[in-house]
């Protein structure tokens, strides 16, 4: 079965932030990670990690004011300065959470702003982050993220898109952060596109759809798809990242059923 991670952002909420890293690591998991470590000293969140035994398997840039309903900085060409100091502050929380991986949202693309320049400003920005991340032996991912039902008017919302951004960038520590949930809605057909890009993917997440709630409450197959997670040659984290439909440890039958195989 893959490594299962278990998203602290969506799973385990029925506990303040700082006690789900137990909670994760008693239901089993040796990994985690949440959208953004920001609000935490470093240090504060390098013990609750330790404490647990647990690994930072991912966490995300600033993605700009997410309250305001910002999704990401990185395409808009008046944010640029500030997405540069944002590279740096996720460095310094990578290396104190010692993750080697941090995805990048690329943001929503105003109406105003053209398709072209929003992709040349990702490109750009994305190649300034990927080269200092490659100092610090750092991979940035990007993620398709669907615009049909959760980010209308996300840039990058399809594996098209996201690996045409990827190869502009044009560098090795750059990688795809495949969602099974974004992709389900926006292209379907999960295990051949695994296995189509499965050379350029850094970390999986998923959900099941509709709903995004946990394997078993949509309509795809998990048996199948995590079987064929595992066939193919990823050794990456494959990350629980859904909304439980009632509470995390009713939501976890998938998890609790790996752990059973031989
Ligand atoms: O799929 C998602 O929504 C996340 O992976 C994320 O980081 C942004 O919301
Ligand atoms: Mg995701």
């Amino acid at each position: 079965m893959p490594r299962f991670a278990a998203n602290l952002s969506m799973l385990f909420t029925e506990l303040p932030f700082p006690e789900r890293f137990a909670a994760a690591a008693d239901a089993g998991f040796k990994g985690v990670e949440y959208l953004f470590p920001y609000d935490w000293p470093a240090q504060q969140l390098a013990q609750w990690l330790a404490d647990n035994g647990l690994t930072q398997v991912l966490f995300n840039l600033p993605a700009g004011d997410w309250q305001a309903g910002e999704r990401g900085i990185a395409c808009l060409p008046d944010r640029i300065a500030a997405f540069r100091e944002d590279v740096f502050m996720a460095m310094e929380y990578a290396q104190a959470l010692d993750c080697q991986q941090v995805n990048c949202l690329a943001g929503l693309k105003p109406d105003e702003l053209s398709s072209e320049v929003a992709f040349t400003t990702l490109v750009e920005n994305l190649r300034f982050a990927a080269d200092l991340f490659d100092a610090q032996g750092l991979t940035l991912t990007l993620e398709a993220i669907n615009s049909r039902v959760d980010m209308p008017g996300f840039l990058v919302d399809t594996s098209a898109t996201a690996m045409a951004v990827i190869e502009a960038v044009g560098r090795e520590n750059i990688r795809l952060q495949y969602d099974l949930y974004h992709m389900q809605i926006m292209e379907g057909d999960l295990c051949r596109s695994l296995s189509q890009l499965c050379p350029h993917i850094g970390h999986i997440q998923f959900a099941d759809n509709p709903g995004r709630n946990e394997p078993g409450s949509g309509e795809i197959h998990f048996d199948t798809v995590f079987a064929h997670i595992d066939s193919l040659d990823y050794a990456g984290w494959v990350s629980a990242e859904y909304r439980p439909l009632t509470d995390t440890a009713t939501s976890l039958g998938w998890f609790n059923a790996t752990k059973q195989e031989p």
